[in-house]
């Protein structure tokens, strides 16, 4: 028996002989307290669900009225029975914090006092797209490494964790808050797949993000590109501003269309998003902040669905449905979904097609577009880096393929100071869940059973990892910056066996994109643009907000 019994049991036993020498009324009192205690004691004892919790609220009501009825009249019954419900709740909240702060498992580790009897704290941080700069915040001011951020939730800044909780070989597995992205439903996708069906999954999707498959999607990267620069070309030519964001989010959007369900989005060309992207930009605010307690989402079940999540779901699949008659003749990443695991020989339904793609398609776009926006705001905040990129991409005359774009070593440096400085998944995901028996690192113990994560956010902005850590240097990547420089920080896309499989992918987009907008364009904040509220306006909400961000294009002759 541990602590928290065998001091509920003292208590419970003190109570119930005090009880036998008190009035009727007291006793009723005392019973609420005693099954609010005994209730906290079977949550220690079961992992319980909302709805076993909701049933059994609603069994002991139901009792406690037929046992009521016999005792006293109808108006009586209602003020004790709401009387009781309060010193039930009252006692039961009152017994789960202090357990949490002075008696569970992950109390020895600093944190917010709310943050540690309650997860409704992260949940308020998340709600204000502030995660990432608060959890960097936690870190500076406690001077700790590993910072508690919930009842049971640990965030660790430290390079020597990133390989225990997330390399090959992780006794770790994805934490709770994965739970929380399958909003009810029992189908899972790659992304909140359990260990077994991640392996066989993950090798279908790996075969489709090797270095010749990517190869086999340049075409259409770079098609859209030419397309993206030409439309800007054609917006930009009288000198008004432009939202540039929103344009980079058209262009990956409009691949994924192309590569994930067949046929472009159209968005670049018709310069407007359609119904999914809308639904999928308010989605990932709301899917964070139900991921944060992911209790919520089973109660989701029990709502109406959203038109508005079931109009993109009948989009997935009348998408699907086109590209299904084409088979495995297209070069795209819906021909290797297609395809069956070497291994295992098992093959995705196609239910588990449209799940994928739609998930292809919100893994990809966001997180890339945002890329895109914050490399163009760095290099025009900082007028001499931009300068040495032009020197470097604008000498060269040939097309801009993979093989060419590896031979601009600062552009490739610019693009990963960039992330790392705001990385488009700061810090909302990534949580992994310890083994029963904890995990020991450099003599710190996690306890078991425990989420904890690593946020790119805060590590990469590390001083004990990156000289001068807020400022953007892309010489350090190039070994001319100043030092330290730990390359093991830098967890942009993640680490280990569920780290990002389209890393490659967003790296010829990224390299694509801005080298075409550098050779093709001049470009400036538009006049009246506050670039200073650029990185704070920048909220974490899982991917990072696309910020606005208002730029001039002079084409270059
Ligand atoms: C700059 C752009 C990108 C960034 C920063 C990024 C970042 C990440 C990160 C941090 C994860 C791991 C999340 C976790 O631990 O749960 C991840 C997973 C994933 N990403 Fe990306 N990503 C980017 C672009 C892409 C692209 C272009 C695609 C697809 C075309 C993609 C598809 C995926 C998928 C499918 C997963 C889930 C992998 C798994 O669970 O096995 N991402 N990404």
């Amino acid at each position: 028996m541990d602590a928290f019994h065998k001091t509920a049991g003292g208590v419970v036993a003190a109570l119930r002989e005090s009880a036998k020498h008190m009035p009727p009324l007291s006793q009723y009192q005392l019973s609420a307290v005693l099954a609010a205690l005994s209730t906290h004691a079977l949550f220690q004892l079961h992992e319980f669900q909302p709805m076993d919790v909701l049933f059994a609220f609603s069994a002991l009501n139901l009792g406690l009225r037929l046992f009521l009825d016999k005792q006293t009249t109808e108006t009586g019954i209602v003020v004790l029975q709401a009387q009781l419900n309060l010193i039930y709740f009252v006692s039961l909240f009152t017994s789960i914090a202090i357990y949490r702060r002075f008696l569970h498992r992950t109390r020895q580790f600093p944190g917010p006092f709310l943050a540690s009897i309650t997860k409704w704290w992260a949940w308020v941080v998340v709600y204000r797209g502030e995660y990432h700069r608060t959890v960097r915040a936690l870190h500076n001011s406690t001077k700790s490494d590993i910072v508690r951020v919930g009842p049971r939730e640990l965030d660790i800044c430290n390079v020597d964790f990133i390989g225990p909780l997330y390399g090959v070989g992780t006794k770790c597995i994805k934490g709770p808050w994965y739970e929380g992205t399958l909003m009810g439903s029992h189908h899972r996708f790659l992304q909140n797949e359990k260990p077994e069906g991640h392996l066989w999954k993950r090798r279908i999707w790996d075969a489709g993000f090797n270095s010749k498959s990517i190869r086999e999607y340049e075409p259409h990267v770079l098609r859209v590109n030419e397309e993206l620069l030409e439309k800007l070309k054609k917006l930009t030519k009288d000198g008004k501003p432009i939202d540039i964001g929103l344009y980079f989010a058209f262009f990956t959007w409009d691949i994924m269309g192309d590569l994930g369900f067949g046929e472009s989005f159209d968005m670049i060309n018709t310069g407007t998003a359609n119904d999914a992207m809308n639904v999928v930009q308010g989605f990932t605010r709301f899917n964070s902040l139900v991921c944060t307690i992911p209790w919520c989402s089973t109660l989701f079940a029990w709502f109406p669905k959203d038109p508005k999540a079931e109009g993109l779901f009948t989009f997935a699949k009348e998408r699907v449905k086109q590209r299904l008659p084409l088979g495995t003749t297209r070069d795209d990443i819906f021909t290797h979904l297609l395809r069956e695991d070497r291994v295992s020989k098992k093959k995705y339904s196609d239910l588990e097609l449209i799940l994928e793609s739609l998930m292809l398609t919100i893994g990809g776009s966001d997180t890339t577009s945002s890329s895109l926006a914050t490399i163009c705001y760095y290099l025009m905040a900082n007028p001499s880096k931009y300068a040495k990129l032009k020197a470097e991409i604008h000498p060269y005359d040939g097309p801009l393929t993979h093989l060419h774009l590896a031979k601009f070593p600062y552009l490739n440096a610019v693009i990963r100071e960039a992330l790392r400085l705001l990385p488009p998944i700061g810090s909302g995901m990534m949580h992994r869940e310890t083994p029963p028996e904890g995990l020991t690192v450099n003599g710190i113990h996690l306890p078991g059973n425990t989420s904890v994560g690593i946020g790119a956010y805060e590590i990469q902005r590390d001083a004990r990892y990156y000289g001068n850590p807020d400022e953007f240097i892309p010489e350090r990547w190039l070994g001319e910056g100043p030092e330290p420089f730990d390359r093991n920080a830098f967890l942009v896309f993640s680490y280990g066996p569920y780290s990002c499989v389209g890393k490659h992918l967003a790296y010829l987009e990224l390299c694509d994109v801005i080298a075409g907008v550098v050779k093709t364009f001049d470009m400036e904040f538009a006049p009246g643009y506050d670039a200073g509220s650029y990185e704070m306006s920048i909220k974490d909400s899982v991917v990072s907000t696309r910020a606005h961000l208002s730029v001039i294009l002079k084409a270059r002759a």
